[in-house]
């Protein structure tokens, strides 16, 4: 379980302001809000690339505030992939493992077997600019489950992919989440990717998190008039974009 208590994290002009909840293993997360409101802020923070200035992070009942980013155990997947440009797909995906100091043997296999599953075996000798946005996706991706970490972090990882590829993407994400024991939280501004997702949503808005709840429970019981006016603007071709 991770379980983020009543954080804070002034950065410039901009506040997190307590930001509080828990995540069962298995629980799909989702942070949903409008630009500029901390999400990214909230993922790097977990990932250790911000100390709070208030407030502790529990992963399985053990404090990591302390802990290196490299020593937390969490893959992150970013919106524009943030592949090595001078690595090779190869270099980029078994990255982690060698830093880990896994062996020569153990990392062959691994890298077969995740290059299989994400059919990327044959982009492996090329460089990540030689690739479509929807293949850098499926490096990103292997590269941040090849180590299986323990905390997975999505940043708006399908907002930069056409629509029929997000479709793709949102499918791949589902078969993850149910293969993987890591804990996910995936930010988006989009409100139709994480009805197709989530298993929970916070909703943020300026620094807060406004509301945490089932799709459901956010969709039907909206609690403030903000939230009702963000999932309320969605686009309506965007709507049946996701709806089965
Ligand atoms: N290192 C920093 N120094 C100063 N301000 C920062 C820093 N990092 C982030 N911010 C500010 O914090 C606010 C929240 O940023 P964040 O990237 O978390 O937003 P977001 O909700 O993820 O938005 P988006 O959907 O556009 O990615 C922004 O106003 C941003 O400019």
């Amino acid at each position: 379980m991770l379980n983020i208590e009543h954080i804070y994290k002034t950065l410039g002009e901009f506040q997190l302001k307590d930001i509080n909840f828990k995540i069962k293993k298995g629980e799909y997360f989702v942070i949903l809000g409008p630009t500029g409101t901390g999400k990214s802020v909230i993922l790097e923070t977990i990932a250790g690339m911000y100390k709070p200035d208030k407030g502790k992070i529990y992963f399985d009942g053990k404090e990591i505030n302390n802990l290196y980013p490299e020593d937390r155990e969490v893959g992150f997947v970013y919106q524009d992939y943030l592949l090595f440009p001078h690595l090779s797909v190869r270099e980029n995906i078994v990255f982690g493992l060698k830093r880990k100091k896994f062996s020569k043997k153990e990392i062959k296999k691994k890298l077969y077997n995740i290059a299989s599953n994400f059919q990327i075996e044959h982009l492996l000798d090329r460089k990540p600019k030689t690739l479509s946005g929807g293949e850098q996706q499926r490096v990103a991706i292997a590269r941040a489950l090849i180590t299986s970490p323990k905390i997975l972090l999505f940043d708006e990882p399908l907002s930069a992919l056409d629509p029929s590829t997000k479709k793709k993407f949102i499918d791949i994400l589902k078969e993850i989440h149910k293969k993987t024991e890591s804990i996910i939280i995936h930010v988006t501004h989009d409100f139709y990717e994480a009805l197709e997702l989530a298993d929970k949503i916070a909703v943020m808005n300026k620094g807060n998190m406004v509301q945490i709840g089932t799709p459901d429970e956010i969709f039907y019981k909206s609690n403030s008039s903000f939230v009702k006016n963000f999932i309320g603007v969605v686009p309506f071709e965007k709507r049946i974009n996701y709806v089965v």
